[in-house]
Parts: structure tokens; sequence; C-alpha cells
């Protein structure tokens, strides 16, 4: 699918922080028209304002029109205090895609009774650089123009994978949209073995990160299996099959993830409502 050809007319940014920050930075790389696009946020960065006028687009403007997209990334628990105003912003013809954790469509359309067609994705952070990873459900009222549209702004943020089921929308929130910080407290974890081993602070800061970010890359430049990638490293009776022995025990690595990402699905279950 051609991004730039199916993005939308128009957008309305509602929240313009960590995440929806992230976005539109991606899609007007990817060539959103900026003279198009509106972003909406009470208090925005120095960062985003500089964005905005440096790019041309329109920010917290005074009558602002119902777009062919609004894209919600305000938290969700902010949803229930803007969504009088939010609806007034929302026309006939208008797409909401909402990437707050959580908040079901049902809820959505509960607290914007304006929006027919809904998106409910769940990006995440490496958005920023174009190599996020994406989940998305739609809603049965949207058009397969207004699905073309929400793929190539969320095409435009990296990977997508649409779901058939809304309920997956959590379990991918706990995996991927989370999971980035997963694997920043990796390298934390991973630089604090190294000054209990022995190393200076910095030294294990750097090559801990180094590590990462290495292992990260050839991921993505390798089509092997993480498995493979990992017995890669492993040399029979070596250093890593000793590190791997606690890692991969019964109560090593594997349960832990099972826990956190449980956890991770409960609380987007207790965001809802
Ligand atoms: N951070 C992440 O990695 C991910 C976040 N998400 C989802 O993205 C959403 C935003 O998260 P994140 O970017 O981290 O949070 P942030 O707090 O960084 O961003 C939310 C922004 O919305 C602004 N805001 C608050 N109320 C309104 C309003 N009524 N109208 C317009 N803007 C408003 C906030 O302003 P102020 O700060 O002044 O309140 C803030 O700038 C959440 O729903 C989260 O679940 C999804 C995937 C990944
Ligand atoms: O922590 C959160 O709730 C949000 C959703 C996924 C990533 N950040």
């Amino acid at each position: 699918m051609s991004v730039g050809r199916d993005l939308p007319a128009s957008l309305m940014l509602v929240g313009a922080g960590k995440m929806g920050g992230a976005m539109l930075a991606g899609w007007l790389d990817a060539g959103l028209d900026p003279a198009a696009t509106t972003v909406i946020d009470p208090a925005p960065s120095e960062a985003m304002t500089r964005l905005c006028a440096e790019r041309g687009v329109a920010l917290n403007p005074q009558s602002p029109a119902p777009a062919a997209v609004m894209v919600l990334a305000i938290k969700p628990q902010g949803l229930d205090a803007a969504a009088p105003d939010l609806d007034r912003l929302i026309g006939p013809e208008t797409l909401l895609v909402s990437v707050l954790a959580g908040k079901t469509v049902a809820n959505l359309r509960g607290r914007l009774p304006a929006a027919q067609a809904v998106v409910r994705a769940m990006p995440n952070l490496p958005a920023s650089i174009g190599r996020g990873a994406t989940g998305a459900f739609a809603n049965h009222k949207v058009t397969p123009g207004g699905r073309a549209s929400a793929d190539a702004l969320l095409s435009a943020a990296g990977t997508v994978a649409w779901l058939d089921d809304e309920d997956a929308v959590d379990a991918v929130t706990a995996v991927s949209g989370s999971g980035p910080a997963y694997v920043f407290l990796m390298v934390e974890t991973l630089a604090e073995a190294g000054v209990a081993a022995g190393l200076p602070p910095d030294v294990a800061g750097r090559l801990a990160r180094a590590t990462v970010a290495g292992a990260g890359a050839l991921l993505d430049a390798d089509p092997a299996e993480a498995g493979a990638l990992r017995q890669a490293v492993t040399s029979p009776g070596g250093t890593t099959a000793a590190a791997l022995s606690v890692l991969m025990a019964e109560d090593g690595l594997a349960p832990l993830m099972r826990r956190a990402v449980a956890a991770a699905k409960r609380r987007a279950g207790e965001l809802s409502g």
C-alpha cells in the first residue's frame, strides 16, 4: 500500500505528547500536508510549538473544523474530562483513530457519540524514527477508504498488524506497546550487572547500550529467527551457555516475561470503562 497516496486529506492530532509527537513527525516526513494538519494540546512542549511553526501546522486554532481523521493521543485517564469538547470536533465523516491504552471502541463511542468509524490502534515509541510496531482494530463503520487512510498513517510509523478481534488490542499493548520499555530495562540491568562484575559504570553503560542496539540491528538485518541468532552466540560449553542456564531456567526470563505481559494486559483492562 502506498503510504503517501492514502494519507488523509486532513488530520487533527489531539494530544501532542510523547506518542502523538512521535507519530506527527513521521507523518509529516511521509508527506502529510502540514497545511491540512491541526494539533490540539492545551500545553504543548517547546519542541512541539517549534515543529508546528517550522512546518506550518496549525497549533490550537480558535475554531478548528472537523478533519477527515482525528487521532486521539491523550492519556486514557483524561478521556472523560476532554470528551465533551472533543465530540464537537468530530464531523459525520471523521474517522477516529485512538491510541489510548485500554479504552475500547464502545468506551470511546460512549464518550464521543459523534464518532462512528473508529480505529483502535496501539503504536509504540520507536514510531518516532519510523521503526514502530502497531496493532490496529477497525470497527464495522470504517470504510475501505478509511482503513486505507489509517493504514497509511500507521505504516508511516513502521510495521502495522491489523487485528480481527478487538480483545487482542490489550495483548498488543502488553507486548509491543509497552515492549520498548522492557528492552530499555534490559540495557539498564545489563549495565548494572556489568558494574557488579567489576566494570566502571560508564563503560558498562556504553557496552550494554551498544549491545542491545547492535543485537536489535542484527535482528532487523538478518532474517534468521531470534532463537537461531541466540544459538549463534552460544558456543557449546562456553560463557553464553553458562548465562543462559540461568536465564532459561524454569524460574528464569520466560515466566518473568509472562507475568510482566500479563500484568500489562490486566492493567489495560483496568483502564477500560
Ligand atoms: N508513550 C508510549 O510509548 C505510548 C503511549 N500510548 C498511548 O498514547 C497516549 C498518550 O501517551 P503519552 O504520549 O505517553 O502521554 P503524554 O502525557 O506524553 O501525552 C498526552 C498529551 O495530551 C495532552 N492533553 C491532555 N489533555 C488534553 C486535551 N483535552 N486535549 C488535547 N491534548 C491534551 C497532554 O498535555 P498535559 O501534559 O499538559 O496534560 C500531553 O501533551 C496514551 O493514551 C497512551 O496509552 C500508546 C502507545 C505507546
Ligand atoms: O504505559 C502505557 O500505559 C502506555 C501504553 C503502552 C505504552 N505506554
